[in-house]
């Protein structure tokens, strides 16, 4: 039986993109296929300006769990921890590292099973299953991106590369287009930069990483 490997495990409210403000569990699997998460490999990896650490199954709530089911009763515990039911507005975000190098249609479909919509924030590099109730896209540069629909694109802003400037992307199949700041020593400028480019093309919307605003992981 297939095991999954989770850094971190917990409720919070989706800071980005355009489900910003709703509670969810945030499922953060281990290990992404562009960086080691090793900052002596930063440098050199394809994505250079991570903000997460998914290296381990170290993290509150992580650890590795045995085929879907045993990670299915780990995320309703934490969802049903303070009182909230399972059911109509349970809501996972799979995320990491790369939750789709580990996330696969029978654990999408035992959280179904338990009442769950399943969010994913992937780098789209690899194919979303389709059975998903919310898939958000995030294009690297220097990553070919194939996962080419979906709900919403978020693409940090900026990367200096060519083939990663919004224009690039506005013709994919999303319903939300969003421009979030790069989080690094230069974050201050990035968020100007980036309400600057939306407040000029409008199809593109700003995307603060509120839960930073306010203190939640
Ligand atoms: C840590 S990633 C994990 C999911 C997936 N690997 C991806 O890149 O989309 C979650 C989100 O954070 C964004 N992100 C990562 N580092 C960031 C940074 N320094 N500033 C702003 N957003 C960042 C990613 O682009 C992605 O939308
Ligand atoms: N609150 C909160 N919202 C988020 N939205 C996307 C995140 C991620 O790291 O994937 C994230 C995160 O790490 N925390
Ligand atoms: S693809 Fe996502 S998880 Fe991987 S290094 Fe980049 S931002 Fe981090
Ligand atoms: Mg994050």
């Amino acid at each position: 039986m297939k095991t999954y490997s989770v850094k971190e495990a917990y409720v919070t409210l989706q800071g980005e993109g355009a489900q910003t403000g709703r509670a969810a569990v945030f499922l953060r699997f281990a290990g992404c296929n562009l960086w080691s998460g090793l900052e002596r490999d930063r440098d050199t990896a394809v994505c250079k300006f991570c903000d997460t650490d998914f290296v381990g199954t170290n993290g509150v709530n992580g650890g590795k769990f045995r085929g879907p089911e045993a990670l299915v009763d780990h995320v309703s515990r934490l969802w049903q921890s303070e009182g909230r039911m399972a059911g109509e507005e349970a809501y996972i975000v799979c995320t990491g590292g790369e939750p789709l190098m580990q996330l696969d249609e029978p654990l999408i479909d035992a959280f179904h099973a338990a009442g769950f919509r399943v969010g994913v924030e992937t780098n789209g590099t690899l194919e979303a299953p389709a059975s998903l109730d919310w898939i958000c896209v995030s294009p690297k540069a220097n990553a070919e991106i194939v996962q080419i629909s979906g709900n919403e694109l978020k693409l940090v802003y900026p990367q200096s590369e060519a083939e990663a400037q919004p224009e690039c992307f506005e013709t994919l199949q999303f319903e939300h287009f969003f421009l979030q700041p790069k989080d690094d020593n230069r974050q201050a400028d990035n968020i100007q930069a980036a309400a600057a480019y939306c407040m000029k093309h409008p199809k593109w919307r700003l995307s603060l990483q509120t839960h930073k605003l306010i203190g939640l992981p």
